[in-house]
Formats: C-alpha cells, structure tokens, sequence
C-alpha cells in the first residue's frame, strides 16, 4: 500500500488543487492532504481557519467526484524550525512514502530528509492561484467563483469570506 503526502495552504482551495489531487490519486493508493499553516487565519495571505479549508476541501473535491475513502485530510500548524520540520510531519501523520509538491521549500526539506519527492504539473497555474483569487475577491470581481469548484464558492458565501478579506484589508 503507497501512500503520499500533498501540503498546501488552501486558501481557499482551488480547481488547481483539485487537479493535482487527482493527479496524486493515480500514483499512490492512499493520499494525505496536509492543510498547513493552520495556526492562521482572518490574514491577507490566511483568511480562512483550518477547519474552513477542511470543510472546502472535502466539498470541491465531492463537486469532483473524488473518492473520499481514499484521502485523509489533516490540519498542521507551522514550526519554527524547517529543519526538522518533516520529522515533525513524520511524528502528525500516518506513514508516507512520497511527496507530491511544486513548493521548492518543501520540496528542498524532504529531498535533503531523504524522501522521493515528484513534481505534480502546472493546472492553469496563472488562473488557478489562490494569491490571485484573493485578489480578485478583494477587487470585487465576481470571476473567482469560476477558479473554485461550486460548493466551495457556496461555502464562502455562507462564512462571508468575502466580507472578511475585505475588512482586514482596510486601514483603521
Ligand atoms: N494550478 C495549480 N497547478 C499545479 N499545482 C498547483 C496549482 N495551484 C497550487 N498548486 C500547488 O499546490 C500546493 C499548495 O498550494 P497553495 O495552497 O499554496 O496554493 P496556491 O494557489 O499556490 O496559493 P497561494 O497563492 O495562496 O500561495 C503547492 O505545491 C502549489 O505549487
Ligand atoms: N517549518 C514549517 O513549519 C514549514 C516548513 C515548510 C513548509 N511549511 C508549510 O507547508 C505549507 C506549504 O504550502 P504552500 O505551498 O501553500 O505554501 C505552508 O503551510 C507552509 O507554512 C511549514
């Protein structure tokens, strides 16, 4: 049984993530979905709590028909110390045998840990970005609904995630 592990932010989670589940989902049996930096939330950069973005995830990836059985999702919050950081992860999680990431620091971390480390490809990279989503959101243009499968565009809309980016975008 291979399992592999995919790290992401997720805020909010994406057809871009979406794609690149599927992508690990055909390589590995099993697949562990780390929604890191889960210490953060109600920032620019982190708007959402880690319980937020599990509960999106797991609705885009219903929206995508992606066997959930198969996918164990897990929040971790950020260390002080990248070193040791996949230890770490080693400790949080079940067992992995390879990593699925475009991040070069993630990717540098388990290389020199000693992991097999594989690069997922680009799925409409410029479009499919949450920075970019962010962004659009706080321009108040309504076209990142179509970057984020539908369920998830529903659950922002319920936890006013919008509203939320835009007032911690203002200055008092
Ligand atoms: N469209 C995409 N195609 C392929 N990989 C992607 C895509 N979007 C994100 N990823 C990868 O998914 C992982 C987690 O990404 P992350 O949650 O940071 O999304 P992001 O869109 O890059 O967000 P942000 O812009 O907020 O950093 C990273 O390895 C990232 O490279
Ligand atoms: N020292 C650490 O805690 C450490 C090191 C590398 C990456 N990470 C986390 O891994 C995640 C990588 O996801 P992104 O590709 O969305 O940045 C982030 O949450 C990042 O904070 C944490």
């Amino acid at each position: 049984m291979k399992r592999g592990l995919f790290v992401g932010r997720f805020q909010p989670p994406h057809w871009g993530h979406i794609e690149v589940i599927k992508w690990c989902l055909d390589r590995v049996d099993e697949l562990v979905v780390v929604v890191g930096s889960a210490q953060e939330s109600h920032t620019l950069r982190n708007p959402f709590t880690a319980g937020e973005r599990i509960e999106m995830l797991r609705l885009g990836l219903r929206d995508a028909g992606v066997d959930a059985s198969r996918i164990m999702i897990i929040p971790v919050p950020d260390i002080a110390m990248n070193h040791v950081w996949p230890r770490y992860l080693e400790l949080l999680l079940p067992r992995f045998h390879v990593v699925f990431t475009r991040n070069p620091l993630v990717e540098r971390l388990f290389t020199e840990y000693g992991y097999p480390v594989e690069a997922p490809p680009a799925f409409s990279r410029r479009e499919y970005s949450a920075t970019r989503i962010r962004e659009l959101m706080l321009m108040g243009d309504e076209s990142w609904r179509m970057l984020v499968p539908p369920s998830v565009a529903r659950f922002i809309d319920e936890v006013k995630g919008v509203e939320r980016l835009t007032t911690i975008s203002r200055r008092d």
